[in-house]
């Protein structure tokens, strides 16, 4: 095939995807970016293998991510304080959609678009916490580890002990790409456990919604939700959120609706809106969640005084490069770290060991999750879980 012919084809299946995109790449990236796209179409498997041009990398490691559950620490409290099953149920609803934006829009709104994030090593660690405050009952704090690196798996546990609200999860993903747009299929779950003033115990299985990343073409990537994610609790309630972009619903980006039911309830609640933004109670005309309010970011070690395992102590040089443009270091001291991984890995084989976890557990089986599972009957019907070991540092 010609070069003209391929970009042409090229062209033809990426565009389709990208109804609402306006900005384009600068000329001087377009060659790299073409490039890209060409090994991503037909790709499947583990997206951090790819070599990405210069301009969409970023700067953090994925080992930052699960504090975007946290960054409104008021509603994680507040699940502690429902005084029904119900209320409960819908404080957790009203928390999980609350973290969307976050996870899945502030790339766009910091640094212009999607980025790719640093893939972690085995062993990095990313340690947090939000101050104390009278709203939050106590402080609530983050450990996270990078706990596979092939395929790359992250576990964390973030708890606020003086509220009693405790949650735990992994997180991986399978990509494939589609229709001009990658599709990741996140694997793992989270469970959140509140122990009530009584003492008795309620656990809530959070499944993860599936991604479509769109703009490819034009070089400026941004996320869409897609299908449906569930939160089920111990005390029957589940939540079914569905998820669709433009012209569903509301003909807006980012729009949800939750259908919020109980086995032995004749009505169900539906809480309708687009996650960024605002949603109603359809049944009060109440307003479900307000995300248009500042968040609050992860509080973290300076990295003068982190750790080596620590993700930004870590991955410094190679941050520094890319946020400074400075693509050579940043190329060079990724490297460093490689090979230092790969040697790990080679004195591990030599020695018939290997890398013990810090802080979590592996199990093959999660008992909670089977239980949760079953009451909607989920698919899977099992998964692994990482069990935190209570071992995080004091913050
Ligand atoms: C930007 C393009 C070109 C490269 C693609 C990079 C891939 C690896 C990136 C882009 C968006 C990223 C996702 C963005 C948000 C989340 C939510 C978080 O709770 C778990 C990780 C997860 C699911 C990320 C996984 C990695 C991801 C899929």
């Amino acid at each position: 095939m010609s070069e003209q012919a391929g970009e042409a084809s090229l062209s033809k299946v990426f565009r389709r995807s990208d109804r609402n995109q306006h900005k384009s790449i600068s000329a001087p990236q377009k060659g790299s970016w073409t490039s890209f796209l060409k090994s991503l179409a037909g790709f499947t498997g583990d997206l951090s293998s790819l070599t990405a041009p210069p301009f969409i990398l970023s700067p953090t490691s994925l080992t930052e991510f699960p504090a975007y559950w946290c960054e409104r620490p008021e509603l994680f409290a507040q699940i502690a304080d429902g005084k029904t099953e119900e209320a409960r149920a819908l404080a957790v609803l009203r928390w999980f959609i609350s973290t969307l934006k976050g996870q899945y829009t502030s790339r766009n709104e910091s640094m212009g678009s999607e980025k790719k994030p640093l893939n972690p090593v085995l062993g990095e660690l990313f340690y947090g916490h939000w101050p104390e405050k009278k709203e939050r009952g106590g402080k609530t704090t983050l450990v996270v580890e990078q706990v596979s690196h092939h395929p790359p798996i992250t576990a964390y546990h973030i708890a606020n002990d003086a509220k009693g609200v405790v949650l735990n999860g992994h997180n991986a993903q399978k990509t494939s790409f589609s229709g001009g747009s990658i599709i990741v299929k996140q694997v793992g779950h989270a469970i959140l456990t509140v122990t009530l003033p009584s003492g008795g115990k309620e656990e809530y299985l959070i499944t993860l919604p599936r991604l479509r990343i769109d703009g490819l073409w034009y070089g400026s990537p941004y996320i869409e939700l897609a299908d449906t994610s569930y939160i089920q609790g111990s005390n029957g309630w589940v939540s079914a959120i569905e998820y669709k972009g433009k012209g569903y619903f509301s003909g807006a980006s980012h729009s949800f609706k939750a259908t919020v039911s109980h086995p032995t309830r004749s009505s169900e609640r539906i809480i309708q809106g687009t996650w960024h933004t605002t949603s109603t109670d359809k049944s009060t005309g109440a307003t479900f969640h307000d995300v248009t309010t500042p968040k609050e970011e992860v509080t973290v070690t300076p990295v003068e005084e982190q750790g080596e395992w620590e993700s930004r102590r870590m991955w410094y040089g190679v941050a520094k490069g890319i946020r400074e443009g400075d693509f050579e270091t940043a190329a060079k001291e990724k490297s460093r770290i490689e090979n230092e991984q790969r040697q790990r890995r080679r004195d591990e084989a030599g020695a018939g060991t290997t890398w013990a976890l810090k802080h979590f557990e592996h199990i093959l089986n999660d008992p909670t999750y089977e239980r949760l599972a079953d009451l909607f009957s989920a698919n899977p019907a099992t998964e692994d879980a990482y069990i935190y070991l209570s071992n995080g540092p004091s913050m």
